[in-house]
């Protein structure tokens, strides 16, 4: 059978990455596609910079435009990353025939809904299991692995820079900025690192994995999202005087009226195996009704695991070439007659514990006050300890575990605290899940 054909866009961390993998493990992977699979064309943007790979006998380009019209590509695999042109080359590759790989998160959690009905139509296969968790088989697992179950809720640490900063903060007490530059220097970040550190690139990761699960619509715009910026090394420390971590967590959950989509730092008991998950590293846990838990780990970002997941998907669709794409058990939110209109719940919904840590004026009675609003609000506490004011403060530190308790109630509680003059300051929370 005739090798088939690749036309790759862009050659930086991930491309360069996908380049070696192919080329490294060519006969292994020839062997589980069927087929030879040949780098047809590749566009970059300089021709001239030196690479993570060798680019030996690859056509090179520096126009994207001619790898997606070239009549004898067969899978386009996007890899430049950013909304614009990679949303007009994926539409141009679909309409030209070609099958798409991409890793691109950003692209399918905003315009997925619009990308897969013309890859319906012309019956063609977008793969983009690099994009959710890196080298982590997420995707397939949730998509044919755990197909038979109903999914009851996940919960993933999903972006390796928020987690390499968390853990070299915690371990090392290193520098926000600087573990952020570290990050940057070993190709985990994005272009704009402000979409990892504010949240927004777990958040595109989970639209794509709730999609998924409940078969619902692509919804980044109903994702709540806070980022670990706002994270200080107090709270960690903190955290771990009370038996708890803090991670980046993306949690979407099937609720009684609703789903609830959420990404933001959570306080995990540090005996849960999520909360040791260190570095770059990302977990899912999925909760299935009939698998019960389950946890899916691996590297989040870098080179090679995300190209592993780029190479999977590339041989996924050489093994379809000759069938009907629509064979495979489908993405359900893609089809119009199967998408599940379950609501996303606003945050004030949701039902969770909470870490609170405020800052009081050091004399009798403040922490009464404190206690009995919580008290009238029906909130209970978990734990609760004091510390000694930083030095030469009036102020002290009052860290308290709350239960389980609505959001909207917190919200009415937190703002009755911040009211009472011998509070300095706003009450700062972060959400506390026992993923159990
Ligand atoms: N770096 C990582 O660990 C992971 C990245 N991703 C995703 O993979 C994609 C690529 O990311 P990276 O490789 O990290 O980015 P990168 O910035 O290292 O590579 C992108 C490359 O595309 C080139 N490029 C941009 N526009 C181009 C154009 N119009 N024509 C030709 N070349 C163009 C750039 O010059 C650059 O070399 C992004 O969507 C990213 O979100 C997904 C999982 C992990
Ligand atoms: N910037 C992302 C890259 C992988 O998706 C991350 O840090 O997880
Ligand atoms: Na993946």
């Amino acid at each position: 059978m005739k090798p088939v054909n690749i036309g790759l866009l862009g050659l930086g961390t991930v491309g360069g990455g996908t380049v070696k993998v192919l080329k490294r493990n060519a006969d292994e992977i020839t062997r589980r596609a069927g087929r030879e699979i040949h780098i047809g064309v590749v566009a970059a943007r300089d021709l001239n910079r030196s690479r993570i790979c060798d680019t030996a006998g690859i056509r090179l380009t520096t126009d994207p435009y001619e790898v997606v019209t070239d009549p004898g590509v067969d899978i386009v695999v996007e890899l430049i990353g950013g909304l614009e042109p990679a949303k007009d080359l994926v539409m141009r590759a679909l309409d030209a025939g070609k099958h798409v790989v991409t890793a691109n998160k950003m692209l399918i959690a905003l315009h997925g809904n619009e990308i897969f009905a013309k890859a319906s139509e012309k019956g063609r296969m977008v793969a983009f299991e690099a994009a959710v968790a890196g080298g982590i088989p997420i995707i397939k697992a949730l998509r044919e692995g755990l197909s038979g179950n109903k999914v009851e809720w996940l919960a993933g640490i999903i972006n390796g820079t928020c987690n390499f900063i968390l853990t070299e903060m915690r371990e090392k007490g290193r520098d926000f900025r600087d573990v952020l530059k570290e990050a940057q220097a070993l190709g985990y970040a994005e272009s704009d690192p402000t979409f990892d550190v504010e949240g927004i690139d777990a958040a595109h990761k989970l639209t794509i994995l709730a999609s998924i699960a409940f078969g619902i619509p692509l919804q980044f715009d109903r994702v709540w999202t806070e980022g670990i910026s706002s994270v200080t090394s107090l709270d960690v420390a903190y955290a771990e005087t009370l038996g708890y971590r803090i991670k980046l967590l993306g949690i979407a959950r099937r609720a009684e009226k609703g789903i609830e989509l959420r990404v933001h730092p959570t306080l995990i008991p540090e005996r849960r195996l999520i909360a040791n998950v260190n570095g770059v590293m990302n977990a899912v846990l999925v909760k299935g009704d009939a698998v019960g838990p389950t946890l899916f780990y691996g590297a989040g970002a870098g080179a090679e695991p995300t190209a592993s997941s780029v190479v999977a998907d590339i041989i996924d669709v050489v093994r379809t070439l000759t069938s009907d794409p629509e064979n495979r058990v489908p993405h359900l939110a893609f089809q119009p007659e199967a998408i599940s209109d379950i609501p996303i719940l606003p945050i004030e919904d949701i039902e969770t514990a909470y870490y609170l840590r405020l800052s009081a004026e050091d004399r009798p009675g403040v922490l009464a006050d404190v206690t009995r609003i919580l008290a009238d609000h029906n909130i209970s506490i978990e734990a609760i300890i004091q510390k000694e004011p930083p030095n030469g403060e009036s102020h002290l530190p009052v860290i308290m575990l709350t239960q389980k308790v609505q959001e909207r109630k917190l919200n009415d509680a937190i703002r009755e605290i911040e009211a009472l003059p011998v509070i300095g300051g706003p009450v700062k929370r972060i959400r506390l899940e026992t993923l159990g």
